[in-house]
C-alpha cells in the first residue's frame, strides 16, 4: 500500500488508464474489463484491475489538476511498477477545426502551472508524449475512422480562467486544446523512463462556446477508451 493507493503489491497492472473522474474509472472498468476488481477506495479515488482481450489493465482515477495526477502517477510508477500510462480525459477545443467529440492526442503539453518551473529551477521544460504510443494511437484512430488531431495542448491550473481571453494566445501558437493534467503525467513519465500518452475527447469549444451533453460525452469517451486499450495492447506486444 502506498500513501494514496490502497493496493497490495501485484494488484495493479503495468498498463494503467487514467481518467480524472474516479466514477469514470469505475464505468470504464465495468464496461471494458473482464472480472474487474477494485483495489483502491482511499479518498474515493477508485482504481480497478481486470483484463481486456487477455491483457491485464488497471484504471485509476487521478482527480483534477497537475498536483493531483502527480501523486497517483508517482505512486503507480515507483511503488507499483506501471510502465504504460494513458490519460483518458476531456478537454476544451481552442481551434475551430477541433470539433466537439473529436479525439485529441496530446503530442506535447505546455502549462501555466508553476510545478515545472520549480522542478527545473526557473528553466522551461517541454513535456512530450511517448512516440510509440502516440503514433500507434493515431493509426488506431484512423483505422476506426475517428476524427483525430495530434498536437500541443495546454495543461492549466485553472478551469475557470482568471483572464477569459488568455486561451487566444495559446491558440495563436497552434495549441489545440486545454485540459489540466497532461504536463504532470508526461514530466514524471519522462523522468522515470516509462511510456505515457494523453487522449482527450473534446467536451466543449472555447472558440464557438458549444458544449456537449452528458450522453454525447459518454459516446466520445467510449471510442477514446477503445483506442487507448488497442494502442496499449499493440505497443506492449512490440516491447
Ligand atoms: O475529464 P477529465 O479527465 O477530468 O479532464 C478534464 O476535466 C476536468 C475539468 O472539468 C479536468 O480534470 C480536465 O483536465
Ligand atoms: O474547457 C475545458 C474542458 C475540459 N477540461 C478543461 O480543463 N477545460
Amino acid at each position: 500500500m502506498s500513501i494514496h493507493i490502497g493496493a497490495k503489491e501485484g494488484e495493479i497492472a503495468d498498463v494503467v488508464l487514467l481518467p480524472g473522474d474516479p466514477l469514470r474509472a469505475q464505468e470504464i472498468a465495468q464496461r471494458f474489463l473482464h472480472d474487474p476488481v477494485c483495489y483502491n477506495r482511499v479518498r474515493n479515488m477508485l482504481g480497478f484491475t481486470g483484463t481486456w482481450r487477455g491483457m491485464r489493465v488497471s484504471v485509476q482515477g487521478t482527480g483534477m489538476g497537475i498536483p493531483s495526477i502527480s501523486i497517483y502517477v508517482e505512486e503507480l510508477i515507483r511503488e507499483y511498477g506501471a510502465k504504460i500510462l494513458m490519460r483518458v480525459g476531456t478537454c476544451g477545443s481552442l481551434q475551430r477545426d477541433v470539433g466537439l467529440y473529436h479525439l485529441v492526442l496530446a503530442q506535447s503539453a505546455s502549462s501555466d502551472s508553476n510545478v515545472n518551473r520549480r522542478r527545473f529551477r526557473g528553466l522551461d521544460f517541454a513535456p512530450w508524449a511517448d512516440f510509440d504510443l502516440l503514433s500507434t494511437a493515431f493509426q488506431v484512430a484512423r483505422e476506426r475512422g475517428l476524427p483525430v488531431h495530434v498536437g500541443g495542448v495546454i495543461s492549466s491550473d485553472t478551469f475557470y480562467q482568471p483572464d477569459p481571453e488568455e486561451w487566444k494566445l495559446w491558440a495563436r501558437y497552434g495549441v489545440m486544446a486545454v485540459e489540466m493534467e497532461a504536463s504532470g503525467l508526461y514530466t514524471i513519465a519522462l523522468r522515470e523512463g516509462v511510456k505515457a500518452l494523453t487522449l482527450l475527447t473534446v467536451s466543449d469549444s472555447l472558440v464557438t462556446g458549444e458544449l456537449t451533453s452528458a450522453e454525447e460525452r459518454e459516446k466520445g469517451m467510449l471510442s477514446m477508451v477503445e483506442v487507448a486499450l488497442e494502442t496499449a495492447s499493440r505497443v506492449r506486444e512490440a516491447l
